[in-house]
């Protein structure tokens, strides 16, 4: 296990390659044939996980959700989306959830 990884530091390595495109790289490949194969890369890392998923292989499912985990950080890099802005948009989601449940339980006692 690399103690080095997060998504924070890879994010990075992402931009730097989308700004440098270094040769020999995969995501340069990706950056340099732009948003549409992207977009298709991201597509078929989901019907993987699906496959994977649907077969119960958890070793394949955890492999092919790492596959969609980087192809999504390139969109999000190509897109100009930081993981900042998906983390606000989770975090508001989570107390909207808490205020439905805590409503919702409120509602239940009440009967
Ligand atoms: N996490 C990944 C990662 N996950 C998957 N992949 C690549 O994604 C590709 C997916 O395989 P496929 O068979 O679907 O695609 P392919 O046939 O190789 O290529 P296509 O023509 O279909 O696009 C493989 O080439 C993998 O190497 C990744 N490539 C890079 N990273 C990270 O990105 C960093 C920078 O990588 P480079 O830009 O290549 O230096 C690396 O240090 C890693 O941390």
């Amino acid at each position: 296990m690399d103690e080095q990884f997060s998504y924070e530091g890879l994010y990075r390595l992402l931009e730097e390659r989308r700004a440098k495109r270094p040769e020999g790289s995969y995501t340069t490949y990706l950056f340099e044939k732009g948003l549409d194969k992207i977009l298709k890369k991201v597509g078929e890392e989901c019907t993987e996980v699906i496959i994977a998923a649907k077969d119960r292989d958890h070793k394949e499912t955890v492999y092919e959700l790492a596959d969609l985990a980087y192809h999504v950080l390139v969109l999000m890099v190509e897109a100009g989306i930081s993981l900042d802005e998906v983390r606000a948009e989770l975090a508001g989601r989570h107390v909207i959830d808490h205020k439905v449940k805590q409503e919702k339980m409120a509602s239940d006692q009440a009967e």
